[in-house]
């Protein structure tokens, strides 16, 4: 028997958010490089999914944050469809939790807020990014980031319009612990409205 064989089952009775703290922490205790990375699946109009890697800037009872352009192709598929689903998988620890839910954009105070924690580098490199739409040369980037960085050269680079976050409120949420020849185990825990705070939860066969 392995070590995460012989870890406790995960525990029926606990509250999603307690355990996925939990399992965060574990992570930024062992990973070495962005134990807060995650994947965000969105979808076309046309319902094909599209997938990318982004970052949590935030998470508590409400959802889960992270920042990006809103013209982006993820900020427009948003615009569309606003569900979302979002993968954690931290290697090392062998775990991955699911996360799905309906996406909101969070407040303008809360987006000013990150954006100001940032780099300056950072900050500068968002206002000179049109992300997701066609670059012909990198030296037109490069162009325009000296002409953000002399603009604010005396000022604080200010959060661009087109520049904020999204929250996702979980309606599911998995979690799964690797165990020994795939007889890995799993729980998920669902509830029908992203008010409600009672949550159902079952185990599923690995
Ligand atoms: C580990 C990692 C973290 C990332 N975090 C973010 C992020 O928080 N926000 C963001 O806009 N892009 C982030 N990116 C870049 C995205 O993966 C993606 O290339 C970009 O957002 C454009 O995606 P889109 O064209 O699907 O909108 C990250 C990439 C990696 C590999
Ligand atoms: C384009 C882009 N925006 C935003 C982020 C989020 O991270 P941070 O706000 O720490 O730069 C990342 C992280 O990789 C990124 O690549």
């Amino acid at each position: 028997m392995s070590d995460h064989d012989s870890a406790p089952l995960i525990d029926l009775s606990s509250d999603p958010f307690s355990i996925f703290d939990a399992w965060l922490h574990a992570a930024e205790k062992s990973e070495p490089n962005d134990p807060n990375a995650m994947y965000l699946a969105t979808s076309t109009p046309q319902g094909r999914p599209s997938l990318r890697a982004i970052l949590l800037k935030g998470h508590d009872r409400h959802g889960f944050v992270f920042y990006t352009n809103l013209e982006s192709r993820k900020g427009r598929e948003l615009a569309e469809n606003p569900y979302a689903a979002l993968l954690f998988h931290w290697k090392s620890l062998r775990r991955q939790i699911r996360i799905e839910g309906h996406v909101s954009a969070v407040s303008a105070a809360e987006a000013d807020r990150y954006f100001a924690s940032r780099r300056r580098e950072s900050r500068i490199g968002a206002i000179a990014s049109d992300q997701s739409r066609p670059l012909a040369d990198r030296a037109i980037y490069e162009k325009r980031i000296k002409d953000a960085e002399a603009l604010y050269a005396a000022t604080e680079p200010p959060r661009p319009d087109n520049w904020s976050g999204f929250r996702v409120n979980p309606a599911l949420m998995e979690f799964w612990q690797d165990r020994d020849f795939r007889m890995h185990d799993r729980a998920v825990w669902t509830r029908s409205s992203p008010q409600d705070e009672t949550w159902s939860v079952t185990r599923l066969y690995p």
